[in-house]
């Protein structure tokens, strides 16, 4: 091996072994407390009884997660820790000495009073779904439930719901309904009978009618449906009443009134002719529902005579959107979180809004009860999710994690008054996820993009003023210990979210819209030499999402190797309110782009990188305009400012300065679109400033996942066209939305995307795509081999393309991977 191959082997393992150690630190997916609440009182009791006080001691137990990026799978454990209240109101955790591998589960939860536990452990291939439930000393009950009664139980975000009844006899949940019977036929040809388990060799089943998915990451994924398992017996009842149009998921029980019959309240997503993909989709229509939970008792059964009577009711007909339903701990009204601007608009996901319906008491359920809006003056709500039981003792105020411009904050909202409080520290750099309460104290996990998560314990205590607030303490643990590397490497870096104002701020934007929008930008504290050092410009996808402040591993990884970041959450990111967002569709591939080209000025303005050392990298929006950074005509406005100032006197100086910084092409390519003279360079000098900025040659280098180049591609094969009409032509495309696009709708998607700047493009780019992918996908939807796939790939088009121009191109395929690349 000769000295150059040698010394590139050595970095390699050099990388390898460092982003290991990054990517091992592990993260905690649940938490839960015992004892404190847990035993003293069950939810849907009185109010009277939630004055109790914390115990002074309780048992806390943490679902970690570790992956490992060599072996390619993660690794899932429990560690406990005891609680032990000190006389200065404190809380010292004391952990157990190791964490015990969980193997092959696939949900846990806690029964109400913390007597029970419920292990899931869903079939691999054909086998029955595994129920366990576990005592504080042994495996009490074990219970195999066929496939021929239901497949997997939903543990995927959206349908997933798994709830114990009050008297924890029963536990309700979503599961996929069973395998349509096929009908078989034997040797001869002939008919036989209809059968979904026939494993006779002699008969040949046919494939049966082509269902619906929810698209990407629901592949191959049945129906998901509501069962009811009694713990004593193991008999499992399908919820009846349910029309099977619908999808369900989210199940809870309804407080429970002395001799009545039990109720459900679960979330329902219907579709017409086609269901759209539902991962990171928050605008697909859906309702909160009641109905009666099945009895297991046979004689009751008998008696149930009146179909109407076991209909489902939906209860939330006004509203476009319902899910995440919550009852009161005194059971006296329902909270649910609504996303009806985003169903309304169209966007995959905007701003959220909170709900509270009374519960009757006297379980009529009247379809029209009566919905709350609970709102504030905050940026709005975004929240992925509600803990299974939110509230402080008060039984009203309730605590979430919701996104607040680059941060994630927590709330606590008092769904009465309607207050709204932010209650992690103002004005820090730091993003909070919510971990699990105690009483009226909180279980969180802190961070930054330079701190490795730190778990917090949340405490109400009285200020100077007398007025209450949340003093938080770090909580000592094993969890987030990581190497000595990694931690004197983060040591030496900084953050900061950088305010960055609107270029085309004009009359026909909305305020909201004119705001400033934000940028995280990670460096190392202390500058090495004069030069900055190579910065990485970050973009999220969706385009409705946003990239928070909080400890990223990879990322943390490349500033630690001394790449500065700057991640820009661009107007149309959740979390600045509706009117920056909903500013967004039928801009993009301008608006956006232009906000990150400002962001990128903003820190060469202040020195903080240097304008010929910038490299971009995004995943699937963040890929579009990755591409399209990289293919655009773009000139920042300091460069064409210095190109006008050389050419004031005499043109041919100013086309000298522009020689200088770009290649005899670009410039060829530039004089045509706006450097033929003085005055034509002074006019898109003027447009600079409104934000239409130009810059060839920008990026050293570019990497994209999955990236859309090409949407008049992606819509006949994406599972969300619709998503391609709604960030085109704005809301409005919302309705425009048909399966058969238009050639006028085609050639509109190709000028937006990405494709049609392809001739400019000169940066070596790398491609990461999955070959599963049912988004962005790559494939036309057809099981091939992945020789054939990287021939009819439709999104490495682009790619392909790239690399026909003779720009260094790299395509790494990963042939088990969706949209997501999560291997
Ligand atoms: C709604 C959606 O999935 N949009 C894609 C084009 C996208 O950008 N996805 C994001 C969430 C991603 O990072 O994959």
């Amino acid at each position: 091996m000769d000295d150059e191959n040698q010394a590139t082997e050595q970095e390699y393992a050099f990388h390898s072994d460092l982003l290991h150690q990054f990517t091992a630190i592990p993260s905690v997916d649940k938490a839960w407390i015992f004892n404190s609440r847990a035993g003293q009182f069950h939810p849907h009791q009185s109010p009277s009884c939630f004055t109790s006080l914390p115990s002074l001691a309780s048992q806390a137990m943490f679902c970690v997660s570790q992956p490992n990026l060599l072996t390619n799978k993660g690794k899932k454990s429990i560690l406990s820790a005891s609680l032990l209240r000190q006389s200065d109101g404190t809380v010292a955790f004391h952990w157990a000495p190791f964490p015990i591998e969980l193997s092959g589960v696939s949900a846990m939860v806690p029964s109400p009073s913390a007597s029970k536990l419920l292990i899931v452990r869903n079939p691999e291939n054909e086998g029955p779904c595994r129920f366990e439930i576990w005592s504080s000393s042994q495996l009490e009950k074990e219970f195999h439930v066929p496939q021929s009664k239901h497949g997997s139980v939903y543990t995927d975000g959206w349908f997933e719901g798994i709830s114990w009844n009050l008297n924890e006899t029963c536990i309700a949940y979503a599961a996929e309904e069973p395998a349509p019977a096929k009908p078989t036929f034997n040797d001869l040809g002939g008919y036989q009978k209809l059968s979904s388990s026939d494993k006779d060799g002699g008969t040949w089943k046919a494939q049966g009618e082509w269902e619906e998915e929810w698209g990407e990451t629901y592949a191959g994924k049945r129906q998901p449906a509501l069962f009811v398992i009694d713990i004593t017996s193991g008999e499992v009842q399908a919820v009846k009443g349910i029309d099977k149009s619908l999808s369900v998921g989210q199940v809870v029980w309804a407080p429970a009134i002395e001799g009545s019959v039990q109720y459900l309240v679960f979330v329902g997503w219907s579709f017409k002719t086609r269901k759209l993909g539902i991962k990171y989709c928050y605008n697909r229509p859906c309702a909160l529902y009641a109905v009666k939970a099945p009895h297991h008792d046979s004689k009751a059964n008998e008696t149930e005579t009146s179909t109407e009577d076991v209909q489902a009711v939906n209860l939330t007909q006004t509203l476009s959107s319902a899910f995440f339903p919550r009852f009161s701990p005194d059971g006296k009204f329902l909270v649910f979180v609504s996303a009806r601007s985003s169903v309304d608009s169209g966007a995959h996901s905007a701003t959220d809004s909170l709900h509270r319906m009374d519960w009757p008491k006297d379980m009529k359920l009247y379809q029209s009860s009566k919905i709350h809006e609970v709102d504030g003056s905050f940026p709005g709500l975004y929240c992925s999710n509600i803990l299974s039981d939110p509230w402080l003792i008060d039984g009203q105020t309730l605590v979430i994690a919701s996104v607040w411009h680059s941060n994630q904050v927590l709330l606590s909202i008092n769904v009465l008054s309607g207050e709204i409080l932010r209650i992690t520290p103002d004005n820090s750099n730091f993003s909070w996820s919510l971990l699990t309460l105690d009483g009226n104290n909180i279980l969180a996990v802190s961070s930054s993009p330079v701190d490795v998560p730190q778990i917090k314990y949340g405490a109400i205590v009285k200020n100077t003023t007398n007025d209450k607030e949340w003093s938080w303490s770090d909580v000592s643990n094993p969890i987030f210990k990581c190497s000595d590397k990694v931690r004197s490497s983060v040591s030496s870096l900084t953050s900061s979210i950088m305010k960055i104002s609107v270029k085309d701020a004009s009359e026909s934007l909305t305020k909201g819209a004119s705001q400033p929008y934000e940028a995280i930008f990670v460096s190392s504290k202390t500058k090495k030499s004069e030069a900055c050092d190579p910065l990485i410009v970050v973009l999220h996808g969706g385009p409705h999402s946003v990239l928070l402040s909080s400890f990223s591993r990879p990322l943390a990884y490349l500033s630690s190797v001394g790449y500065s970041l700057l991640i820009v959450n661009y107007r149309g990111s959740v979390g600045f309110g509706e009117e920056a967002l909903q500013s967004l569709p039928g801009k993009v591939g301008s608006q956006d782009v232009n906000d990150v080209l400002t962001a990128i000025d903003h820190v060469i303005d202040l020195g903080l990188a240097s304008p010929s050392k910038i490299a971009v990298l995004g995943g699937s929006h963040g890929g579009f305009l990755t591409t399209h950074l990289i293919g655009q005509l773009l000139l920042s406005k300091n460069c064409l400012d210095s190109i006008v100032a050389a050419g004031e006197k005499n043109w041919s100086e100013g086309m000298a300065v522009a020689r200088k910084q770009f290649s005899e092409d670009t410039v060829d390519t530039l004089k045509h679109e706006c450097f033929e003279s003085m005055s034509t360079a002074k006019k898109q000098q003027e447009k600079c400033s409104e934000g239409t900025i130009i810059a060839p040659e920008k990026f050293v280098a570019a990497a994209a996942r999955n990236p859309v180049c090409n949407l008049a591609l992606m819509v006949g094969t994406t599972d969300i066209p619709d998503w391609c009409y709604v960030e085109t032509y704005g809301t409005e495309g919302r309705d425009k939305f048909t399966e058969a696009p238009s050639a006028a709708d085609l050639t509109l998607f190709y000028s937006k995307s990405p494709i049609s700047h392809l001739s400019k493009a000169k940066t070596p780019t790398l491609f990461l795509l999955g070959a599963q992918d049912l988004r962005v996908p790559i494939s036309t939807g057809l099981q091939v081999s992945i020789i054939e796939l990287q021939h009819i790939a439709a999104n490495s088009e682009y790619a392909r393309a790239l690399r026909e121009k003779g720009v260094p191109t790299k395509v790494i395929l990963f042939p088990n991977d969706v949209h997501g690349i999560e291997r």
